[in-house]
């Protein structure tokens, strides 16, 4: 297995938590950590895996976490600067870039500017700024590994391609159909939030669990798709698979399909991205297909889940709208997660930031920023209204 030394940016969360349960179980060291600010699981981290260095988001928790972790050598920083001094830690051989949201743009650029392989899971970096960060990723010539599941499926089932650009014919990417699958806009006017937070197959953090309750989790993933495998919206075919066994397919111009499948655990994408292209031994069991007796197939409704057409749309009219659209997502969960909102209007409000942005082409990351920022203040001025 290839000697890594990790730096783990939103340690904290589920994505986090699960790098460094494969990280102990393996015995990869973690020179780093990054966090919001829960920093009771990050001093429990940091005792444990002892990394060089600690960031904290919020100024006052990084003192109180100074404090607490006196004993230690571990350095603790605080705010972006130190998020980003932790995404490019001199010992850090692989960056797991686990923050939610746009946040982590940043810091992935900034590992990226000091040459880091990085093992993405934070999808939102790549539909706002995959422009900026895909081809600065190529023209240094780094390694950047997938770990959403369905990401990580299409890279294993590329893995054999001698040339997949010119062979791949489209990505078949399943989604689970979230919680609300079936349902009428009818119905889906009268859900709550625990409703939302209750996925069928997957236990995540609550920003990416109500994307998939909504399907934008499966827009955004179309979107990182199509940067991280150079592929065009009508390359990829979005599957419903209540299942979440099968976990993405790729087509190839034969028509042979390929596809990796798997109980759904992240810590097997995890795992993959820090050991491959080799495996390593996991404990455990796994698909019983008998005791599974079949696995079933649809086409996602996009009438009622009106999400990931927006999504469609914005990355066919790429620029900043991506940015803008996921901007307007960000804030428009957070609002109905605060009980702000209904959740129906998560939509509607991520609708109306797309027919009223007008997108930059090539944009700068300032400009990229400037949506983000301009979408949710369209969101918190539409909702206030109301
Ligand atoms: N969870 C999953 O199974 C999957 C997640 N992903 C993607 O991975 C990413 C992380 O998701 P998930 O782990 O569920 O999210 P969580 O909400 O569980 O965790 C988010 C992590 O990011 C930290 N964080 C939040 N904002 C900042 C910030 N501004 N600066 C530094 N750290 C920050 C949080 O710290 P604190 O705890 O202190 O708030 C926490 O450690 C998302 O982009 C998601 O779409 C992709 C596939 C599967
Ligand atoms: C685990 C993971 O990668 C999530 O993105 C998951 O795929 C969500 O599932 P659906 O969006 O298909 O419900
Ligand atoms: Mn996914």
């Amino acid at each position: 297995m290839r000697d890594h030394n990790l730096s783990v940016l939103g340690s904290t969360g589920s994505i986090g938590t699960q790098t460094l349960d494969v990280a102990r179980r393996l015995q990869v060291p973690v020179c780093g950590l990054a966090a919001h600010s829960n920093i009771e699981l990050l001093e429990r981290q940091i005792r444990e895996f002892r990394p060089v260095c600690a960031a904290v988001l919020q100024e006052e928790k990084a003192a109180e976490l100074k404090e607490r972790v006196r004993d230690l050598p571990t350095k603790i920083l605080s705010g972006i600067d130190g998020v980003c001094a932790v995404a490019t830690l001199p010992q850090a051989t692989l960056v797991f870039t686990a923050i939610v949201g746009i946040a982590g743009l940043i810091p992935t650029l900034e590992a990226i500017r000091e040459n880091k392989s990085l093992a993405l899971a934070n999808k939102e970096t790549l539909v706002a700024g995959g422009s900026l960060v895909i081809p600065e990723v190529q023209r240094r010539g780094l390694e950047l590994i997938p770990v959403d599941s369905e990401h990580s499926a299409i890279f294993q089932s590329l893995l054999g391609a001698k040339r997949p650009r010119e062979e791949l014919r489209k990505i078949l990417l399943t989604a689970s159909g979230g919680p609300f699958y079936g349902k009428t806009r009818q119905e889906l006017s009268a859900v709550r939030r625990e409703d939302a937070l209750r996925h069928p197959n997957w236990s995540m953090g609550a920003k990416i669990t109500v994307d998939s309750a909504t399907l934008m989790n499966k827009g955004l993933e179309m979107i990182e798709a199509m940067w991280l495998f150079g592929v065009g919206m009508d390359q990829i075919e979005v599957v419903v698979h209540r299942e979440s066994i099968i976990h993405s397919m790729v087509e190839f111009c034969d028509h042979a399909i390929i596809a990796q499948l798997g109980l759904p655990d992240m810590r097997v994408p995890i795992q993959f991205a820090i050991t491959c292209p080799e495996r390593e031994q996991t404990p455990g069991p796994g698909v019983d297909f008998a005791a599974l007796g079949s696995l079933s197939f649809g086409r996602p409704d996009l009438e009622t889940f009106r999400c990931l057409s927006h999504c469609i749309r914005a990355a066919r009219m790429g620029g900043t709208m991506p940015a803008a659209v996921n901007g307007a997502n960000e804030m428009a969960v957070s609002l109905f997660l605060r009980g702000k909102i209904d959740f129906l209007q998560i939509d509607e409000l991520v609708g109306a930031v797309l027919d009223a942005h007008s997108p930059i082409e090539t944009p700068t990351l300032r400009q990229i920023l400037d949506a983000d920022e301009w979408a949710r203040e369209y969101v918190l001025t539409q909702y206030q209204v109301r």
